[in-house]
């Protein structure tokens, strides 16, 4: 017995049951590609919908459905699980954990849930709230359910976890990370039994503050290797450093080590954080465990003195490539910092890195050991002056899966560029509970707040499929989309690419050289990445969750409108070539309509109100109060039409069951109403634009800012 169990096996075989995608990436190495190929470039565009089912989330959908027999077992926002079949679309079960609504402002990035994990006849998701549940996957009843958040890691408020990854199941453990590192956190990864739910590893992914054991796996490397790397004072010791596994987790069974893509640092200013001081292992770095134990292997940084929240927790995929005459079992990985790196699987040894959209902050990266050249501009916390960065914040690529096709030898990243201004928090390090903590002045958080300024940041707002030869490193062609946040991408042995888009299209491309061979509208963002699987009939099935959200649109707001203006409408659609189900019923698009707001404030008090919106507030409602299209857009709220009804929400958690967390333990009631003043204000500012923008086809205002 190799450790494996019949269904590690299944999933390191899945070539042998092309019709199963019993595992995130599908296989273990994460290639998202499907060898199906009923559906192929010459018929993909009879394409039809079979069936779609509405989802009872309208916020952001990121998941990847898994589908074993046929069965599809889909996430959805707010951790929920839907077991579906998938020639027919009919619900066979659905599982609510029932996630308390205050924990939405816990995490940065909305109550996104990225997917499960298949194992033994049962199937395991993270929760919001930091839970791991394991379900009989035939009549969706529990199993098991652990807290995977040791109660004392959150030290009072001053760190906060959530769970919206996909766990991975290695050798019969159950492997989950977290998120947080915007608040403050301290980066763990657990590996439960699949079986019982009990503990038996954990992994910290930076030191603990004292240099104290943890009586975890991760002991050893952290005192003798990562420690040194981190100055002995500096706010990480409160904040916890960041370093959070919130998306990629791999295990490879021809090197039989599992990998973490591990996150930014927390707080994200290096300066306050380490006094300006080490490399701060192992923020920016891909780790290697043993699987059975949690010990370290090897690791490799690609951001050292992470300022920027450069994850690289984007996706971490493994293949088999020629490299100078001879073939090499190398992983792949395109983080946020825009670079493209060819690592050994084996021992994590740099081969090469070459950027794969436009990069500011470096130069390039040293060609023996892989660290980048920087532009001394670009450490902002240490010469004290603004950043305008690119990649920014949201990388050059984000959780939306990559793909890679054996047959044509090409690697589909959904590449963007969204530049970030980094401006440093003056008068030192003030963190705040329930809000991001970054040590950046949050009057900015990222965009200008000039017109002008603002206008030119939009013309910087890019998205785009970077098709990319790993063996010249050198992009082969591109696809341009119209802006941003588009969806993960799929491959097939149809030779085909699926990508859904920002702009509620769900396109075909041909994936030898980008031609656009369908599309559909499904008329809301898609973010989530398609897959591909035969259904109990034996025909070819693609699907993908729809549902606009995620960081993008809810903390840019009104300006991520320019990647194409859709609403939320969350919904699984199917697609196959004789599929019956027509186009979708029409809907209302034009999403939250402006209401003509109250012609009086108090100009005394907006501009707190916008200091203390852009604290608390932006990150879900958009920055300078314009929303996006998926949570309520404040200024049409009628809470702002009265003190008290706005009192009784921001303050006292009216509307807590439908995600708004109350906070009158971070602000008081003067700064509350001066949130309202300045809402009222910026109602006025934009009312006439935001009606006429509702009248043009495309239903954005002419003038952005
Ligand atoms: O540092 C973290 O702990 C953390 C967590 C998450 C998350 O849990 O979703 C995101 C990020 N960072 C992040 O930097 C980021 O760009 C991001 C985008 C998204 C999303 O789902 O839209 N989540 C996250
Ligand atoms: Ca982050």
């Amino acid at each position: 017995d190799d450790g494996q169990g019949a269904t590690g096996e299944a999933i390191i075989h899945a070539d042998d049951h092309p019709g199963d995608w019993m595992t995130y990436g599908r296989t273990y190495s994460e290639q998202r590609y499907s060898p199906l190929d009923q559906i192929n470039r010459s018929n993909v565009g009879n394409l039809k919908l079979a069936w779609y089912l509405d989802l009872d989330t309208n916020r952001g959908q990121e998941g990847t459905p898994l589908v074993v027999n046929g069965i599809m077992y889909a996430t959805t926002n707010w951790s929920m699980m839907k077991a579906v079949d998938g020639a027919t679309g009919k619900l066979l079960w659905s599982y609510d954990p029932r996630v308390p609504g205050n924990i939405a402002d816990k995490g940065c990035c909305d109550t996104v849930n990225r997917g499960a994990a298949y194992w033994n006849g049962k199937v395991y998701f993270g929760t919001f709230d930091g839970r791991l549940i394991a379900l009989d996957a035939k009549t969706g009843k529990l199993v098991w359910s652990v807290n995977t958040i040791p109660p004392e890691a959150e030290l009072g408020k001053q760190r906060s976890y959530t769970v919206d990854g996909a766990p991975r199941i290695a050798k019969g453990r159950v492997i989950i990370g977290n998120g947080g590192s915007e608040f403050g956190a301290r980066g763990f990864v657990s590996a439960f039994d699949a079986e019982t739910g009990k503990l038996d590893w954990r992994f910290f992914t930076v030191p603990n503050p004292k240099n104290e054991p943890d009586h975890a796996a991760s002991d050893s490397v952290l005192m003798n290797k990562a420690y040194q790397t981190w100055s002995p004072t500096g706010a990480w010791t409160r904040q916890g450093g960041g370093g959070t596994v919130w998306d990629s987790i791999v295990y490879d069974p021809v090197s039989d080590l599992v990998y973490l893509g591990v996150g930014n640092g927390s707080p994200w200013n290096y300066k306050y954080r380490s006094e300006g001081k080490g490399d701060n292992l192992f923020l920016g770095s891909i780790v290697a465990l043993k699987p059975e134990t949690g010990e370290y292997v090897w690791h490799f940084q690609e951001t050292p003195m992470d300022q920027w929240d450069f994850t690289s927790v984007q996706q971490i995929m493994t293949v088999d490539l020629p490299i100078n005459g001879e073939t090499r079992h190398v992983i792949v990985h395109a983080p946020k910092n825009g670079f493209f790196y060819i690592i050994d699987a084996k021992t994590g040894e740099f081969i090469s890195g070459k950027n794969y959209v436009y990069v500011n902050w470096a130069s390039g990266l040293d060609p023996k050991t892989g660290r980048p050249i920087y532009n001394p501009d670009a450490l902002y916390t240490l010469t004290g002056k603004d950043w305008y960065g690119i990649p920014g914040d949201l990388g050059g690529h984000n959780f939306a899966a990559m793909a890679y096709s054996p047959k044509t030898g090409l690697v589909y990243i959904p590449a963007q560029q969204v530049p970030f201004l980094y401006t440093n928090q003056v008068g030192g390090f003030t963190p705040h509970p329930d809000s991001w903590n970054l040590g950046l002045d949050m009057n900015k958080v990222g965009i200008p707040d000039s017109p002008e300024a603002k206008q030119a940041f939009v013309k910087d707002l890019k998205g785009w499929i970077v098709a990319w030869d790993p063996k010249t490193q050198a992009e082969a062609w591109r696809v341009d989309h119209k802006g941003p946040w588009n969806g993960g991408i799929l491959a097939t042995g149809g030779d085909l690419l699926f990508q859904g888009l920002a702009n509620g299209e769900f396109h075909a491309y041909d994936a030898t050289n980008g031609s656009d061979l369908f599309h559909f509208a499904a008329d809301s963002g898609i973010i989530a990445p398609p897959v591909s699987y035969l259904g109990s009939d034996k025909k070819q099935y693609v699907a993908v969750e729809v549902g606009w959200g995620g960081i993008y649109p809810f903390f840019l707001g009104g300006l991520a409108r320019t990647s194409g203006w859709t609403v939320n409408h969350s919904r699984i659609i199917a697609f196959s070539l004789d599929g019956k189900s027509g186009p979708l019923p029409k809907q209302n698009d034009q999403g939250f309509l402006p209401v003509k707001p109250p012609a009086q404030f108090d100009s005394k008090r907006t501009d707190n109100g916008y200091f203390q919106f852009q604290t608390y507030c932006a990150a879900c409602h958009g920055d300078n109060a314009e929303g996006a299209g998926v949570l309520p857009d404040l200024r049409w709220s009628g809470s702002i039409r009265h003190e008290d009804a706005f009192y009784n929400v921001v303050g006292r958690g009216a509307l807590t069951a439908y995600g708004m967390d109350r906070f009158d333990s971070s602000m008081n009631p003067t700064e509350i109403e001066d949130i309202r003043q300045f809402l009222i204000k910026r109602a006025n500012e934009t009312y006439q634009r935001e009606v006429d923008a509702r009248k043009n086809a495309a239903g954005i205002p002419e003038q952005q800012p």
